[in-house]
């Protein structure tokens, strides 16, 4: 007998608006501890708004409401006690651009732990080492952790942002496009990388590339206009949706 997967995330009846324009209607989604969830959909069907709903980076948008339940294990992340600070850490985030901080290899990795007060060399630099060898890219930078990381490639940059956010130690991991703006040898490495982390992390990834979403995720959940239309096994959603329009999007009919 299948054993029920432990959840993490647990979404219902999220609605969100823009001033007026309701641009999720409704979502109840859970996601499933160490797995990768993919979330696909056309231009503008609400993937990114959504994602930004599982750690309140809505907030930072004027004119947002957003009704429903968003839970962290039992934690309401809603709830007007919640230290916003605190979610961010514990659901970190990985942006389409890789944004690099100004400043060198070992800083960018280390910013999260300054800013809790952590000082001891030892720990920010085991930190360091850990971080950046699970987001392979330790080879890469092992001999220039002071240099500037926008002195990186492009990929390598991305990979240092993955590893801000390991050493901040999440439990769950949301990406927007993480690898859109990348070449396919840096894009094969990540996701290499993200089937590594899944053993230790959550992965919750906004994608464009179904190719991207059936080679690494075990989840994935189909998005239109501000709905969620279904959400299944990767498998079953790609060789047997249960929704027409799921299987429109998937062959390529839409979008
Ligand atoms: N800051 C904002 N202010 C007002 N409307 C917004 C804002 N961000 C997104 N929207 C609108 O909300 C809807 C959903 O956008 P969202 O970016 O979440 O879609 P998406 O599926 O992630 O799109 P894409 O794949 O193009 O990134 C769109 O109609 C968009 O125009």
């Amino acid at each position: 007998m299948a054993t029920e997967k432990e959840k993490i995330i647990t979404t219902s009846d999220v609605h969100l608006f823009y001033g007026k324009t309701e641009a999720l209607k409704g979502i109840s989604l859970d996601f499933n501890k160490n797995e990768i969830t993919a979330l696909i959909g056309p231009s503008g069907c609400g993937k990114s708004t959504y994602l930004r709903t599982l750690n309140r980076m809505n907030d930072l948008i004027p004119n947002v409401t957003i009704t429903g339940t968003v839970k962290l294990g039992t934690q309401n992340i809603y709830a007007p006690d919640t230290d916003v600070v605190e979610l961010r850490k514990d659901v970190g985030m990985v942006f389409q651009q890789p944004l690099p901080f100004p400043f060198s290899i070992y800083d960018n990795v280390i910013y999260g732990l300054r800013l809790a007060g952590v000082k001891d060399r030892q720990v920010l630099d085991q930190a360091v080492e850990t971080s950046l060898k699970q987001a392979a890219v330790w080879d890469d930078v092992k001999d220039k952790l002071h240099e500037s990381a926008l002195s990186l490639s492009g990929g390598q940059q991305q990979r240092v942002c993955i590893a801000r956010v390991l050493a901040a130690k999440p439990k769950v991991i949301l990406m927007d496009e993480p690898t859109s703006a990348l070449d396919p040898i840096s894009t094969a490495k990540i996701e290499n990388m993200l089937l590594e982390l899944r053993d230790d992390y959550t992965i919750i990834l906004v994608t464009h590339s179904m190719h991207q979403a059936s080679r690494i995720s075990d989840r994935t959940a189909f998005f239109l206009q501000g709905e969620l239309i279904e959400a299944d096994a990767t498998k079953k959603i790609f060789m047997d949706p249960s929704k027409k329009q799921t299987e429109d999007y998937i062959t390529g009919r839409f979008g």
